[in-house]
């Protein structure tokens, strides 16, 4: 135990990035550089006679926009840091006081989440490097399936195998899925012995499971051996059905023992009630039941939450967490501890931008230096208290060691049972549970608004990016599902800014101004989208016209332009490079990020409108967690799939058909010398932005005019872009 007469060593320690002063050097530049491009824009409007005065109006507007959504993007690269925790202070101190942790998983669907995948992220939390009497897992299952239920039946029997292998032989990662993908190539025999054996118990259990899946039943024998699979004698749906809570491991029990005699985390199915008439608030309704449920069983006051696919990469992210929450001076402030989102099935050159190198790396470290780590809603750590809604108070001290279970002499079946209370429809009515406590209702990204409220109720969250990625991820494998789950975030974001949470009002004077900044760079994605498709429809349109609406490229006011543009995007290009992105994944981001603003973006901002007149409502699209096998093998290839004739794909279409042609009738007039207003000098910028638009849509000319496969854009999409792409560009002869 820390001496008392040496001063105790923190458990962690917070560290600027370097080379702040020359970052901030720069960017002045930059500032500098847009001021002068708009006031170039309100120095040259062109008079009512003159074309082109509302298009010049419009290119200001959307110009006035990228400025202010620039300075907005500086406050997470203003004052990035990185967190060091030492682990190994951590368990000199604290060899018997750990605290009890609690994790919960949330599934939703079997079919877009597979029960294999669900329980493979379940086997790797139970097999963290972590006392077992102190870990409890929790599956939340929204699909309400007995396939699922089964599947965890069938993992509690696996893991008295699988956690002592792992602990025996030191493997990693622990979901057993990810682990046999490896080569094993070790001489050991014992290993190797045991490799083959426990490999085996593995594929049969996969089999079993996958078998009853594809029939879409349990065998009645199997149903026979264990009294759960009675709360679906009844026929029941997934949206209606009472709450049903299976303890499947009791850790309390000296007879839960694994093969090498060592007692086993707690594992509990928890299908909350559901009834037709009684909205479940999706994953947040979800992970606020898991809350009670487990308060009432080990009642953990340390909460780790995962999404279904995402296994544990680190048997040691727990102590890792922990050193933040445990660190003795400054350890009672932090509320949550977030991991960045890694995947497990993203390439180098990351054709959807799933996974972000940069928001990873720069972007959440800076805003972690502004107090404003993100809540991103899997791979976060939770203070048990601040997720039920407590204030912090300068003399709030948690008290780790005293904490267990709170109703240690009571049976499974009444714990159960009393549970099950805490997961009803009813139990909610009239209580704080997703407005104060728990998280928040209302929002398709609960997390974020989660983040916020909890750092606003004067907490300081962490945000924690280590060398080795701590939690795996599966991603989207179609541009559809990329650009859906795009959609909900950009709607959910926006919602939160236009809603009594915009960070500016309701964080003013609770966190920095950084981080309501910071927060605003995700909050306005949605709004991104109107002046980019300015900007990717209006310049190229007058190119074909032949009217310039950028300084000729001899005057000196085009300098600012150049310069902005040059300097923004090659140090854009560096960062990614830097945070460890490959030149093609930077360049897909930039081919990605005008994608989502022509269609996430887009939608979502629409459809934030016709929610605000009450024409819709919050909805949460699941991500697909598996593909067939031919959209697989395209997205080996990294060969973009398009697939079906979607108004999304429409719009991708037309666009680059639009700046296609475009590009051609303009260059097609430069050589012929047609006449210009402005002189040919003043479309070369109109030139370069059309062509560099062009290249970004290759691979869409490719889908388009060349792929044959089932991923392309079907022929019906492709009229109807030719179409609406050739009506537009007649539209500046209107004008
Ligand atoms: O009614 C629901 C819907 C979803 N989920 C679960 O929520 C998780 C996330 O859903 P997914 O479809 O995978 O969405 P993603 O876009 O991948 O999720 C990201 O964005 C969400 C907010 O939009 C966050 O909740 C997630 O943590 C974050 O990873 C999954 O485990 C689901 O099983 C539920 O439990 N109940
Ligand atoms: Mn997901």
């Amino acid at each position: 135990m820390g001496g008392e007469d040496e001063a105790v060593q923190p458990l962690f320690a917070t560290k600027p990035l370097k080379g702040r002063v020359a970052y901030r050097c720069f960017a002045s530049t930059i500032f500098v550089g847009i001021c002068l491009i708009l006031v170039y824009r309100l120095k040259h409007i062109p008079s009512a006679e003159e074309h082109g005065r509302w298009a010049w109006i419009g290119l200001f507007m959307a110009e006035l926009w990228f400025g202010f959504y620039w300075i907005i993007t500086q406050s997470a690269r203003w004052n990035v840091i990185h967190r060091v925790p030492f682990k190994d202070r951590l368990l000199q101190r604290y060899g018997e006081k750990l605290p009890g942790v609690d994790i919960f998983v949330c599934t939703a669907d079997p079919t877009l989440e597979p029960p294999t995948l669900v329980v493979n992220t379940v086997l790797s939390a139970m097999a963290y490097n972590y006392p077992t009497d102190k870990l409890s897992v929790y599956l939340s299952d929204d699909g309400g399936s007995e396939l699922t239920f089964y599947a965890l039946l069938e993992a509690s029997r696996f893991s008295k195998h699988w956690i002592p292998f792992c602990k025996k032989f030191k493997v990693e990662p622990r979901s057993p899925q990810g682990y046999f993908v490896q080569h094993n190539d070790s001489q050991d025999i014992t290993y190797a012995h045991e490799w083959l054996a426990i490999k085996k118990l593995y594929e049969e259990m996969k089999n079993r499971i996958e078998s009853a899946v594809e029939v879409g039943s349990i065998p009645k024998e199997v149903r026979d051996q264990h009294k759960g699979f009675s709360e679906w004698d009844s026929k029941i749906t997934k949206k209606d059905h009472q709450s049903i809570v299976q303890n499947l491991i009791d850790g309390r029990d000296t007879n839960a023992i694994d093969s090498d005699g060592n007692r086993l985390p707690t594992l509990v199915y928890i299908a909350r009630e559901k009834r037709p008439q009684v909205h479940h608030n999706f994953k947040a309704g979800s992970m606020n039941a898991l809350t009670r449920v487990s308060s009432e069983m080990s009642n953990g006051p340390i909460i780790l939450n995962l999404d279904c696919d995402m296994y544990s990469n680190d048997p040691d992210a727990i102590m890792d967490a922990l050193c933040f929450f445990l660190d003795e001076e400054k350890g009672h402030r932090v509320s949550y501890v977030q991991y960045p989102q890694h995947y497990n099935n993203v390439h180098k050159s990351n054709i959807y931008s799933c996974s972000n190198m940069v928001v990873n790396k720069i972007e959440l470290a800076g805003l972690d230096g502004y107090g404003g780590a993100l809540y991103c809603g899997t791979g976060c750590f939770h203070r048990r208290e601040s997720l039920c809604g407590r204030r912090y108070s300068e003399d709030f001290k948690a008290e780790w060691s005293t904490r267990t279970w709170k109703n240690a002499e009571r049976t499974v079946q009444e714990l159960e049972e009393a549970s099950k209370v805490l997961a009803n429809c009813s139990y909610e009515k009239g209580t704080l549970w997703g407005k104060e406590m728990g998280l928040m209702y209302g929002c398709s990204v609960e997390d974020v608004i989660t983040g916020l409220v909890i750092q606003c109720k004067g907490w300081e969250p962490v945000y924690y990016n280590p060398d080795k990625r701590a939690f795996l991820g599966v991603a989207a494998t179609t541009l559809d599902d990329a650009l859906i789950q795009y959609k909900r975030w950009a709607e959910g974001m926006f919602q939160i800014f236009f809603s009594k949470y915009c960070p500016f009002f309701y964080g003013h004077r609770k966190i920095k101004l950084g981080a309501q900044m910071g927060y605003c760079i995700y909050l306005l994605w949605a709004p991104n989208s109107l002046p980019m498709l300015y900007y990717t429809i209006v310049p190229p349109l007058f190119l074909l016209r032949g009217i310039a609406l950028f300084p000729e490229v001899s005057s000196l006011w085009f300098l600012p332009f150049a310069y902005v543009f040059t300097a923004k995007y090659a140090y854009s290009m560096l960062e990614a490079v830097w945070c460890g992105d490959s030149f093609k994944a930077w360049w897909n981001l930039e081919r990605t990020w005008l994608i989502r603003s022509a269609t996430s973006y887009l939608f979502a901002l629409i459809d934030n409108i016709t929610k605000q007149l009450g024409l819709s409502e919050t909805t949460f699209a699941i991500t697909a967690k598996v593909a067939d096998k031919g959209v697989l093998k395209r997205y080996q290839q990294e060969i973009i799939e398009f697939g079906n004739a979607s108004l999304m794909v429409t719009i991708i279409s037309t666009l680059a058909l639009l700046n296609l042609f475009s590009l051609v009738g303009g260059m097609t007039r430069v050589i012929f010398r047609m006449e210009f207003r402005g002189g040919v000098a003043g479309l070369i910028p109109h030139i370069i932005l059309c062509g560099l638009t062009v290249m970004l849509n290759l691979p869409v000319y490719h889908a388009l005019f060349i792929r044959s496969d089932k991923g392309r854009i079907p022929s019906s999409v492709m009229f109807k872009s030719i179409v609406l792409s050739s009506l537009a560009c007649l539209l500046p002869y209107l004008l």
